[in-house]
């Protein structure tokens, strides 16, 4: 990459509602990033064998669908987003290959370079939303994201 040209990733405002997201894996990184993508409005399909207990009661809240088993092949049919959140890297691997013949974009958490887009460090203020991506450093990208916050918040910008 040429100095000073930063991440390589393309910044933009996912418009979700009504849309379909597949979400393989229901762990740690799924339990972060799937409230927000529900709050975006999205048709979210959690898949995973063991699901967390968070991300169960929002499913039986009726804000997702959980399937309680492995992926396979065919999962992300009709998805607009997905993201490879399991522990497993062959199984990362496999969503991101389906993903590029579907022309899905696709997040891939244990190896971000193989997928096709990037989480944001994300939140809202004001009306505002601000998201950060720096490259592979994510919590630097979270220090920045709570400063705009604060930016935003404490000067009413
Ligand atoms: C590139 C990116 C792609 C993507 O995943 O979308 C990515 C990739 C990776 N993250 C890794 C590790 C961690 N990431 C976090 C946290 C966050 N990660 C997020 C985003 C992104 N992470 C994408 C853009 C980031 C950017 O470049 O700016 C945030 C901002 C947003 C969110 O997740 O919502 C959220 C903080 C915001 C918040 O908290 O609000 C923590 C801390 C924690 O988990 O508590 C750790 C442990 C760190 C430690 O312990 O040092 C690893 C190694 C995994 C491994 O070891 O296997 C990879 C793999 C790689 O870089 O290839
Ligand atoms: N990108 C990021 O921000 C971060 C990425 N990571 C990496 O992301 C990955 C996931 O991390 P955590 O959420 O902490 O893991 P976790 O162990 O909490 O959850 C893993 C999930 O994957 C599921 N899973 C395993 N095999 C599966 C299969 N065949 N089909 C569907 N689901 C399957 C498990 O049932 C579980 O729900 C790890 O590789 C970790 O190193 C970790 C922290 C942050």
């Amino acid at each position: 990459m040429a100095d000073g040209a930063g991440s390589p990733a393309y910044l933009v405002g996912l418009l979700l509602a009504g849309r379909r997201v597949v979400v393989v894996g229901a762990g740690r990184v799924a339990a972060r990033r799937v409230p927000r993508l529900v709050e975006a409005g999205a048709v979210v399909e959690v898949i995973a064998p063991a699901v967390r207990p968070d991300l169960q009661a929002l499913a039986d809240s009726g804000a997702l669908t959980v399937r309680t088993r492995r992926y396979r092949a065919g999962d992300l049919a009709g998805a607009w987003y997905a993201l490879a959140l399991t522990d497993a890297a062959e199984v990362n691997a496999a969503v991101v290959a389906e993903a590029e013949a579907w022309h899905t974009f696709c997040v891939r958490a244990d190896r971000a370079d193989e997928g096709s887009a990037w989480t944001p460090a994300s939140g809202h203020a004001e009306g505002v939303t601000v998201a950060t991506i720096t490259s592979h450093d994510p919590l630097r990208a979270r220090r920045i994201r709570d400063r705009l916050v604060e930016v935003v918040v404490g000067e009413g910008l």
